[in-house]
C-alpha cells in the first residue's frame, strides 16, 4: 500500500508514526496504524494477544523497520536513517523497559543501573550518583549492592526501570513492563514508572494486556487505584485488534484539530482511533534501548 510522503509530522508530537505496516513471513502483524504522542504524554496500548502491540513499539522504537510508513522522532524521520544512525538515536535518546529485567547478573543493581550513562560516555562517580538517585526514586535504594539475583523480580523490574530513566531518555518504550508481577505490584511499579517519568518530562510509550490496569480509578478499595486525587496512569489509551488501531480512551485534552498530526482524516493514532480508521497506514515496535543486556 502507497503512503503519500508528507513534509514533516507536527511540532508539537515527539514521535509521530504514519501508515505503519509490518508482516512476519507475509503474516500481517500492524495493517495501517498511525499515532502521534506528545512530549511528556504517557500513552499506554492494549489489546488481546497477538493484536501487535509489541510489534508497533518494536517499529516506533526503531527495533523493527516497518514494510511501509513513516516514523518521525521530533524532525528526524526515522525511517530514512541508516542502521548505525538509528541505533545511535536509540542508544541516545531512547530507553527500554522490556517485560523481564535483564540485567547483568554479574553486575550490582547500581552498576546495572548506570551501565547505559556509562556506555555513554559519563564519568564513573557521575554515572554512580545518578544510578543511586533513580534506584531511590524508584523505591530501590536499598539494593544498590546486591545483584540481581538476590532481588525479588519486582525489585529487578524496578532497577530496569531505573536503569532506562537514568540517562534522561526522551521516550521510554515499555513493553508489558509488569507481565511478570503480581496483581498489586504491577500497579505499584506502573505508578512508579509513570510518576518518575512525569516528574522527569520523559515520553512514556508502554503496552499492557490489563486495561484496567493502565486507566485510571477511583473505587475505594480497589488495589489498582491510584491516590483519588492523584494523577492518572496513563494520559492515553490505544487499543490495538488485529494490528489495527481499534479505539481510544482519553483522558488528556482534546487536540486542536488543526495540529495536522496524521493526514487520514484525524490527528495522526490519536483521532484515527477515535475514529476506528486505520489511517491506512502501518506501526511497529522498537529498539532496546540504550542498554540491550
Ligand atoms: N518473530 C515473529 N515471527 C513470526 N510471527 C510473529 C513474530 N512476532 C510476532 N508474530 C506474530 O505477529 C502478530 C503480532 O504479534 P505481537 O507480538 O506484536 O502481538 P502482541 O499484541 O504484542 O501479543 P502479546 O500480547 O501476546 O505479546 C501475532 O500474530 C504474532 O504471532
Amino acid at each position: 500500500m502507497e503512503v503519500p510522503s508528507v513534509a514533516a509530522p507536527p511540532d508539537n508530537d515527539v514521535l509521530w508514526a504514519r501508515g505503519l505496516h509490518y508482516s512476519y513471513g507475509g503474516s500481517p502483524a500492524l495493517q495501517g496504524v498511525s499515532i502521534g504522542v506528545q512530549a511528556g504524554e504517557i500513552v499506554s496500548v492494549t489489546g488481546p494477544r497477538g493484536s501487535g502491540k509489541s510489534t508497533l513499539l518494536s517499529c516506533i522504537s526503531g527495533q523493527l523497520t516497518p514494510n511501509a510508513g513513516e516514523i518521525w522522532f521530533n524532525s528526524v524521520p526515522m525511517h530514512t536513517l541508516s542502521r548505525t544512525a538509528r541505533e545511535r538515536l536509540r542508544r541516545d535518546r531512547f530507553g527500554w523497559v522490556g517485560s523481564e529485567p535483564q540485567l547483568i547478573p554479574e553486575l550490582t543493581a547500581w552498576e546495572n543501573a548506570a551501565m547505559p550513562l556509562l556506555l555513554g560516555g559519563a564519568g564513573h562517580r557521575a554515572a554512580r550518583k545518578a544510578a543511586l538517585e533513580w534506584l531511590e526514586r524508584l523505591d530501590v535504594g536499598d539494593c544498590a549492592r546486591k545483584r540481581p539475583s538476590a532481588l525479588l523480580q519486582s525489585e529487578r523490574q524496578r532497577v530496569a526501570i531505573a536503569r532506562a530513566l537514568a540517562p534522561a531518555p526522551a521516550i521510554v518504550f515499555a513493553d508489558e513492563p509488569t507481565a511478570p508481577l503480581h496483581q498489586v505490584e504491577r500497579a505499584q511499579v506502573l505508578r512508579t514508572l509513570t510518576t518518575a517519568a512525569r516528574s522527569h518530562n520523559i515520553t512514556v510509550v508502554l503496552t499492557t494486556h490489563d486495561p484496567a490496569v493502565m486507566l485510571p480509578k477511583v473505587t475505594a478499595g480497589d488495589p489498582f487505584a491510584a491516590d483519588a486525587a492523584g494523577p492518572t496512569l496513563v494520559d492515553r489509551n490505544l487499543t490495538l485488534v488485529d494490528g489495527r488501531l481499534n479505539g481510544l480512551v482519553s483522558s488528556a485534552p482534546e487536540r486542536d484539530a488543526s495540529d495536522g498530526t496524521g493526514g487520514d482524516g484525524g490527528t495522526g493514532g490519536e483521532k484515527a482511533a477515535a475514529s476506528g480508521t486505520d489511517s491506512d497506514g502501518e506501526d511497529s515496535k522498537g529498539a532496546a534501548c540504550s542498554l540491550s543486556v
